[in-house]
């Protein structure tokens, strides 16, 4: 339900003082994939790469927001698209307060990707689409999530009882069973410095 009499504030120190402050461009970087398709290793990678060359970043993932800000959220359609949306809303608040935001969730639908995207201005949103195909996820299955999903033990699991959509038009496409995670990392840093977010 929308609130009714509530008026939006303007605030005197703006984006733009406070990331011109930091020297960068804020930005979202939306790593999206299969479980187990590499999205938060090459997201805390691009981070630590960003952090030694000065920049001022935040890292939303999966795991860790589901043990706080959504630990009441599950896995039904329903509550995946919920669970998009918050994180949505506060990339975008630290889009505002100048950073670059480094999310790695699966975000299977691209409905929901779309709307993240269309929260922020056009520049400010870089899907980063973690292309691993499932069966190198369930090789890899560092958590044992693939196997017990194959026996039934976790339903709406994605790839095997939940769908999930590729990005039609990702910024950048990583085939991360293809290549070193160096090489991804790689990749999107140049595409920062080449689109002059840093
Ligand atoms: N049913 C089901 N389907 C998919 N994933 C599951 C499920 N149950 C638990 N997990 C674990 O939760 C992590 C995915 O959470 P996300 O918030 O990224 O999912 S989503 O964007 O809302 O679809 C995911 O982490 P990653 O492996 O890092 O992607 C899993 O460890
Ligand atoms: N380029 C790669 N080559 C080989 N293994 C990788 C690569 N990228 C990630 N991995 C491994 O794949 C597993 C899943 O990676 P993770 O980042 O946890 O995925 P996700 O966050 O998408 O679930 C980890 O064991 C990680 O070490």
């Amino acid at each position: 339900m929308t609130s009714k009499n509530i008026v939006w504030h303007d605030h005197k120190v703006t984006k733009q003082d406070r990331s011109s402050i930091k020297k960068q461009k804020p930005v979202i970087l939306w790593f999206t994939g299969l479980s187990g398709s590499g999205k938060s290793t090459i997201a805390n990678a691009v981070e630590t790469k960003l952090y030694k060359m000065g920049k001022h970043t935040y890292l939303l993932d999966g795991d860790n927001i589901r043990h706080g800000l959504n630990k009441d959220l599950g896995f039904s359609e329903e509550d995946r698209i919920e669970n998009i949306r918050r994180i949505g809303e506060v990339a975008k608040l630290f889009v505002d307060s100048g950073l670059i935001v480094l999310t790695a969730f699966i975000s299977p639908f691209q409905k929901d990707r779309d709307q993240v995207r269309n929260l922020v201005n056009d520049e400010e949103f870089i899907e980063v689409y973690v292309d691993t195909p499932l069966e190198v996820c369930e090789q890899r299955d560092p958590k044992g999530l693939y196997k017990k999903a194959r026996a039934g033990e976790i339903p709406d699991f994605t790839g095997i009882s939940s769908p999930y959509e590729p990005p039609k038009n990702p910024e950048i496409h990583i085939k991360n069973d293809e290549v070193a995670v160096e090489e991804c990392v790689e990749k999107v840093i140049e595409y920062l410095k080449e689109h002059k977010y840093i």
